[in-house]
C-alpha cells in the first residue's frame, strides 16, 4: 500500500459525443484530470466549450463514451444509474447557478433531503442540516423559506446541501452566475476555505474571473478539450 493520498476524482482520456452526423458534437474530447482533498479546480472556457458536460460525468449525472471516471475509487462510468444516484447521496454534491432549492421548505428542510434521502432519522438529519448551515455562515436561516433569503444565503444553503453527510467532493455549475461582485467573491472564498479547512474537493465551472484568485488550478477548456492548467 503507497501511502501517498489518491486523488478522490480521476477522469482518463474521457469521451462525450452527442449528436449523429451533421449535427455530431463532441461536447468532451479526450480529457484527463484528476484532483483531490483540498484542491478547488476552476474550469473556464466559452459557452458551449464542455464544461457542463465535464461536471455531469464527474457526478454521475451522464456517462462518458469513451474513457474512465472514478470517484474514491469507484468506477463512476460502469455504474448503473441507480447507484450513481447513490453516489451523489454519499459523495459528490451538486450546486447549479440557480440555486434548486425547494421552494416550500425551509432552509434546514433542504440540506435535510439528501440525508433523509439515505435513510437517516429526520432528528439526526436536522443535527447534521444544522451543523452544515453553520459551517457555511447562514446558521440564521435555517427556519426561512428561499424566498426569504439573498441570493448568496441561498448558494450558501445549496453548498451546505452539497456536502451535509460527510460528503467531501463538490461540483458547481456557474455557482455565482446570479451573484455580484462581492457575493461572488464571498461564495469562492468560502469554497476555498472548504478546502482549505474541511477536506473537501471542489470543481467548478465558472465565467467569473474573480475564481482565478480563489483557485487550485484553473484549467481552460477549448471545444471539449483541456488546453491549459
Ligand atoms: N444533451 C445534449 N445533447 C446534445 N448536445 C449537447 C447536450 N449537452 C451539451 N451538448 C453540446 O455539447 C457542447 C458542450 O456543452 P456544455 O453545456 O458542456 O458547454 P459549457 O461550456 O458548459 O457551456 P455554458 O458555459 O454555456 O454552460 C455544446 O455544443 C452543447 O450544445
Amino acid at each position: 500500500m503507497s501511502d501517498v493520498p489518491q486523488d478522490l476524482v480521476r477522469l482518463d482520456g474521457v469521451c462525450r459525443v452527442f449528436g449523429e452526423e451533421p449535427d455530431r458534437v463532441v461536447a468532451v474530447d479526450d480529457v484527463t484530470l484528476s484532483f483531490g482533498v483540498g484542491e478547488l479546480i476552476c474550469l473556464q472556457g466559452a459557452s458551449g466549450s464542455g464544461k457542463s458536460t465535464l461536471l455531469n460525468l464527474v457526478a454521475g449525472l451522464d456517462l462518458p463514451d469513451s474513457g474512465t471516471v472514478t470517484v474514491d475509487e469507484e468506477l463512476v462510468s460502469a455504474m448503473s444509474e441507480d447507484h450513481r444516484a447513490d453516489l451523489r447521496l454519499r459523495r459528490v454534491g451538486v450546486v447549479f447557478q440557480d440555486d434548486n432549492l425547494v421552494r416550500e421548505l425551509t432552509a434546514l428542510e433542504n440540506v435535510s433531503l439528501p440525508l433523509l434521502a439515505r435513510g437517516l432519522s429526520s432528528r439526526e438529519a436536522r443535527e447534521l442540516s444544522r451543523a452544515a448551515l453553520e459551517r457555511v455562515g447562514v446558521a440564521a436561516v435555517g427556519a426561512r423559506h428561499p424566498d426569504q433569503m439573498s441570493g448568496g444565503q441561498r448558494q450558501r444553503v445549496g453548498i451546505a446541501r452539497g456536502l451535509v453527510g460527510d460528503r467531501s467532493i463538490l461540483v458547481a455549475d456557474e455557482p455565482t452566475g446570479a451573484l455580484d461582485s462581492a457575493n461572488s467573491a464571498d461564495l469562492f472564498a468560502l469554497l476555498r476555505e472548504l478546502c482549505d479547512n474541511a477536506g473537501a474537493a471542489v470543481l467548478v465551472a465558472t465565467h467569473d474571473p474573480l475564481a482565478h484568485d480563489y483557485a487550485t488550478r484553473t484549467v481552460t477548456v477549448r471545444d471539449g478539450r483541456m488546453v491549459e492548467s
